[in-house]
């Protein structure tokens, strides 16, 4: 099996607010995330590609167009956990390169979320 991968940034805000208010979460702050983006594949095309990097392009649009320096608590219909982060970035690249095999998100230079059917 071949694995590649691709990272992506973007700043943004969130409040975590179904969190009880004594949650460092619960007030408004913001991460520089790094959304890690996971393809597969048991054979490589014509190119010698899982799948060029070049194409997931799209992906750093939809980020710069969506994410990037917005507040989270407006974009998502889920609370803004990197959980659900890397689940929504999962189904949206899922959509559209069927070799997408994880997603993982930071908030934080410690801590790493990760979707992985
Ligand atoms: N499982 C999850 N736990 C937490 C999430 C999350 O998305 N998934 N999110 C948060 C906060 O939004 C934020 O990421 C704070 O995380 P935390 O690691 O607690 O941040 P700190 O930098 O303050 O932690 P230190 O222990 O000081 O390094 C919380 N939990
Ligand atoms: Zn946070």
């Amino acid at each position: 099996m071949f694995r590649i991968t691709k990272e992506f940034h973007f700043s943004a805000s969130h409040q975590l607010d179904h969190l009880p208010a004594c949650h460092q979460c619960a007030r408004l702050h913001g991460h520089n995330y790094i959304v890690v983006v996971e393809l597969a594949a048991a054979d490589l095309n014509a190119d010698g590609f899982v799948r060029d990097y070049h194409e997931l392009a799209a992906l750093k649009d939809y980020i710069d167009g969506t994410f990037d320096h917005r507040h989270l608590n407006d974009v998502l219909d889920c609370p803004s956990t990197a959980e659900h982060m890397a689940r929504h970035f999962y189904l949206w690249c899922k959509a559209r390169w069927p070799e997408v095999a994880a997603v993982k998100v930071s908030e934080t230079p410690k801590t790493w979320a990760e979707y992985r059917p």
